[in-house]
């Protein structure tokens, strides 16, 4: 392990001290990390495996990575998951920066997630979030698994914008038409966000790649055949029905990159692979990225002081910034009204406010955050609307009662399940 010492520095390069090693393959890397720098500051060195590792836990460290040096960090690193679950690094999460990542940024922020694109698909939200609130009014005074009814909506919408239907059997009267069923591809989808997080050692140690320790790998190709198989499907279905017809309009995101594949004008040809990993990549879930994706520097930089080698992995620890209590006054208390008051209501999600990051900032930054947001604000606002809401048993469950464990991976979903008991509160027509 080095660490950044605080202390005053002679002008030049800083020297990053060895003070130890350190083994963090563990299963919450995010709280290590917020520990050790705490300790340590806010940008310390580490090495992982053979590979060194800079970690930036402060707004500060993260602005001077993801804006003032953007453009040096705006890489990725080559890992198992992005070569065994995106085609190659063929989607722009894992893509190295270059023209093809340019490409299809540009494809995602103009093509697919224009203001007028998201627009033209809202009849799409509505229906489904109506749906999804009836669901719910029928589920009344059982106890229900919010993870479930979210994770379906979402589903729902994402496959009806992107795929054009839904493509999966949400009852048994309805297989004919699907390939999975909606079980089936909750778990395919679980599993990709796991794997495309996890710390996998081939990825640190590349001699003992082979081994397979942890039999991640072996998990990424099975999973790689089933997405194969859904995939070529869609498309399989896709391509039969632009045949079908004379004057072809795209009706959904699965139409359009088709119908991009086959342009002439694109600077870097897509084939059929990369418009399987661009909507892979649009299925995200449960996208709440504690460590951000690892960025990758592209050459040496000094970064605040400190000389930072080409081929160096970053971190931004979102995490940590999240709860720094020289930012948020009590981090570990659950109080949204801070952002009705001064000093937070200045801050924004949308990448310009490096003390509030869900969505990363600068040239890797999330470009399905507007998506994102519309449908985490439209369903919670109906959860809130349409019910009461208690825990579950006759008042033996205090709030404090529930686990807020987490699961880390690309995304970091909930350990335990919320399981929760509704009421109605409107009348039951409106639902
Ligand atoms: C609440 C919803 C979401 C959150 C919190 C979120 C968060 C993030 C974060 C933190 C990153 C990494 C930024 C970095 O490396 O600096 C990211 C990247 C990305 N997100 Fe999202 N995301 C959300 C929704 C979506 C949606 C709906 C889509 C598409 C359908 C999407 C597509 C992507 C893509 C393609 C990247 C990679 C960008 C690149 O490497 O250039 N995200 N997201």
């Amino acid at each position: 392990l080095r660490q950044h010492h605080p202390l005053k520095f002679p002008p030049g390069p800083r020297p990053w001290p060895i003070i130890g090693n350190l083994n963090l393959i563990g299963p919450l890397p995010h709280q290590s990390l917020q520990k050790l720098a705490q300790k340590y500051g806010p940008i310390m060195q580490l090495r992982f495996g053979s590979f060194p590792v800079v970690v930036a836990s402060s707004a500060e460290m993260a602005k001077h990575f993801l804006k003032t040096h953007d453009h040096v960090f705006a890489s990725r690193p080559q890992t198992a998951a992005g070569k065994h679950t995106t085609y190659n690094y063929l989607n722009i999460t894992w893509a190295p920066y270059g023209p093809y990542w340019r490409q299809g940024r540009k494809i995602y922020l103009s093509e697919l997630f224009s203001s007028k694109r998201l627009e033209s698909y809202e009849y799409i939200r509505a229906e489904e979030l109506r749906a999804f609130v009836s669901r719910l009014q029928a589920s009344s005074g059982k106890p229900i698994m919010l993870k479930e009814h979210l994770s379906r909506v979402t589903l729902s919408i994402i496959s009806r914008i992107v795929l054009g239907r839904k493509y999966f059997s949400e009852s048994e009267s309805e297989t004919e038409n699907s390939i999975v069923t909606l079980e089936e591809f909750q778990e395919m989808l679980d599993e990709l966000f796991l794997l495309n997080g996890v710390l996998n050692i081939g990825d640190w140690i590349p001699w003992l790649d082979f081994l397979d320790l942890q039999g991640y790998v072996k998990r990424m190709k099975a999973l790689k055949k089933k997405f194969d198989r859904f995939h070529d499907h869609v498309f399989d279905e896709h391509k039969a029905k632009i045949k079908g017809m004379g004057d072809f309009v795209p009706r959904d995101m699965a139409d359009l990159l088709l119908q991009l594949a086959d342009d002439p004008n694109l600077q870097v040809k897509l084939n059929y692979d990369s418009v399987k990993g661009f909507t892979q990549e649009t299925m995200r879930k449960h996208p709440v990225a504690v460590l951000l994706a690892p960025h990758l520097a592209l050459e040496d930089c000094n970064v605040a002081g400190y000389d930072i080698r080409k081929g160096t992995r970053v971190f931004i620890n979102s995490w940590s910034i999240g709860r720094d209590p020289s930012i948020w006054d009590e981090p570990e208390e659950f109080r949204p009204e801070r952002f009705l008051q001064e000093k937070a209501n200045n801050i924004d999600v949308k990448g310009h406010s490096f003390e509030l990051l869900p969505f990363g900032s600068g040239r890797r930054m999330c470009p399905g955050y507007s998506l994102g947001l519309k449908m985490i604000s439209s369903s919670l606002a109906n959860l809130l609307h349409g019910f009461h809401w208690k825990l579950p048993g006759d008042g033996d469950m205090k709030v404090d009662d529930i686990s807020m464990d987490e699961v880390y991976g690309l995304a970091t979903p909930r350990k335990y399940p919320l399981v929760a008991v509704i009421d109605p509160r409107l009348p039951l027509h409106l639902y």
